[in-house]
């Protein structure tokens, strides 16, 4: 139990409410008073350029946020993160993702046994893996070389490496086909196994627990399908199924050799998995040495938000400006929009990141909260959210804080005149957060001519902040770099809002739930205990079901 004041009683939070009440700038203001200001707010780390100058902020803001983050000990808790303390209090675990990507002399100890030598032994049996299927040595049962792999898994065990095969596809090996399970709908699996041939299809197995209910599901379709396709030969199994677990047990009872599984630990959070085994799918599609230079760039970051001072740490910053939104603006939602057509799921893989992790409203004593904690993160490539949502974001009643993401150079396989339409994608990113930030008065409206009744309708409030990530190309370290960058805002703002960021206990009643109703809409059971509505709701469906 913690004797520290709760986080809305502290003088930090109080001076911080004082200086929103105060607020009444606008960003053409704040750019007006201060020409320096899209210099200074701008903080470098790896390949990455973070410009937080259109955020409303001030240096004042800032060392209040400062104080917030040295008042809650932030830099503590990463440091007990770091060494391999348990600060994953809710399950007593270590939280230690930043071994997976440790130099192979960096010492990190779990109750006093190093454990990156088992890191790098897991890495290279993947790689030597990797290689095999890459060149065609591994084959299926029936010899013929592995032309497909499925990687079946959910969660943490999926979104990682189907997000980053979809954002490295330049560098993947094309001649592979890769597709990505995760549905418990029966459609998934069927619609990525249609048109393979079973003699030429790898499974990926990919689940910590090894328990979860869509994965060993569609993982025992899938064999099924195998078998099914390979005249039923159980030793088939072998050659086209291997898992990546915590949970050796629970693999072999399965039917995958133990051989053939890629382990990690109960240290690695599932979301924050995918630069161990998870990711052997990925290695398999760019390659080991590309999977090293990715998991360098997680280390760039890694090293930066463990050594660079608050001023200048990029994670540390990003984080207390969510805060600063979440907490005194009433922000509820954080958008992620990246121009980048390779990053189409990078949202959707940040959703799982921080949602699952700060989506929290209790203490790490137990008590309630009674401040905001994570925001709903959402977001697509950017020139699609422009026709779509964008209006909202320019003109509706809400503030949403948006990252516009966005690289120099398009990747070096696309054609001269499709390299040539790269300039006009990032004039559409500069474009929104210059229309974003300043607006357009209704006397700019009325200047160009528009009619009196029109110009509330045409003119832009502005003011909206966005912070902008620029890198010169989207390449396998810079991708480690960005995901690091954001786990990192993700445990900033969890240490600030003292909630445990690595459990996810809110995921735990609807499992028991569907395991409880199934019965009842496979067989009619009696489920004791269900409501009045989810009662009349299997009843209508059993019906539905049963009409032909
Ligand atoms: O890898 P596993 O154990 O199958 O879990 C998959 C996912 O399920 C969760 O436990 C809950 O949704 C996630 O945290 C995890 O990434």
């Amino acid at each position: 139990m913690s004797d520290a004041p709760k986080l809305t009683r502290r003088p930090q939070w109080t001076a911080l409410e004082d200086h929103r009440a105060a607020w009444r700038d606008h960003l053409r203001d704040l750019f007006a008073a201060d020409p320096g200001r899209a210099e200074r707010y701008v903080v470098r780390v790896g390949d990455l350029r973070i410009d937080y100058s259109k955020n409303l902020v001030t240096d004042e803001t800032l060392s209040l946020l400062q104080e917030l983050a040295a008042a809650t000990d932030v830099f503590g808790l990463r440091d007990a993160m770091f060494r391999g303390e348990r600060i994953n209090t809710t399950e007593n675990r270590a939280v230690l993702h930043t071994a997976l990507r440790a130099p192979r002399e960096a010492v990190i100890e779990v109750d006093g046994e190093n454990v990156v030598p088992g890191v790098h032994a897991v890495l290279d049996r993947m790689g030597d893996f990797a290689n095999r299927v890459r060149s065609g040595e591994w084959t299926g049962h029936t010899g013929r070389r592995i032309r497909n792999v499925v990687n079946i898994g959910i969660g943490g065990s999926d979104l990682g490496p189907a997000m980053a095969y979809e954002v490295l596809r330049p560098y993947t090996a094309r001649e592979l086909t890769f597709r990505f399970v995760s549905n418990v709908d029966g459609a998934d699996l069927h619609e990525a196994v249609r048109d393979l041939d079973p003699a030429e299809t790898l499974f990926i197995v990919a689940s910590k627990t090894f328990t979860t209910i869509e994965t060993i599901t569609n993982a025992t379709s899938a064999r099924s399908w195998l078998l099914a396709g390979l005249g039923g030969e159980e030793k088939a199994v072998a050659r086209h199924f291997v898992a990546l677990s915590t949970n050796a047990e629970k693999v072999t009872g399965f039917g995958i050799d133990a051989d053939n599984m890629f382990e990690f630990w109960d240290w690695v959070g599932g979301r924050y998995s995918f630069d161990s085994a998870i990711g052997l799918s990925l290695m398999i599609a760019i390659g080991p040495d590309r999977f090293r230079e990715l998991l360098d760039g997680f280390r760039v970051v890694d090293e930066h938000f463990r050594t660079a001072p608050a001023e200048s740490n990029a994670p540390l910053l990003l984080g207390l400006l969510g805060i600063w939104y979440g907490n005194f603006f009433d922000a509820q939602s954080h958008a992620v929009l990246p121009y980048s057509h390779y990053l189409s799921k990078f949202t959707a893989y940040l959703q799982q990141l921080d949602m699952e992790s700060n989506g929290k409203s209790v203490d790490r004593d137990g008590d309630p909260v009674d401040w905001q904690t994570g925001p709903v993160v959402w977001g697509t490539p950017g020139t699609n959210g422009q026709h779509a949502y964008y209006q909202l974001i320019h003109q509706g009643t809400k503030l949403i804080p948006a990252d516009l993401i966005g690289f120099a150079r398009p990747v070096a396989e696309l054609s001269d005149e499709l390299k040539a339409q790269h300039d006009l994608l990032m004039a559409n990113l500069f474009a929104q957060g210059q229309a974003l930030a300043f607006g357009k008065t209704a006397e700019e409206v009325r200047a160009e001519g528009v009619a009196e009744e029109q110009v509330p309708h045409r003119t832009f409030r502005g003011n909206h902040p966005t912070t902008t990530i620029l890198a010169r190309e989207l390449t396998p370290s810079v991708l480690g770099q960005l995901i690091a960058l954001y786990e990192h805002k993700v445990f900033v703002q969890g240490a600030v809002w003292n909630i445990d960021s690595f459990d996810q206990w809110g995921v735990e009643l609807g499992k028991v739930l569907a395991k409880r109703v199934e019965p009842a809409l496979t067989e009619g059971a009696e489920v004791p205990g269900l409501d009045a509505s989810t009662a009349a709701l299997v009843a209508a469906y059993r019906e539905l079901k049963e009409v032909h």
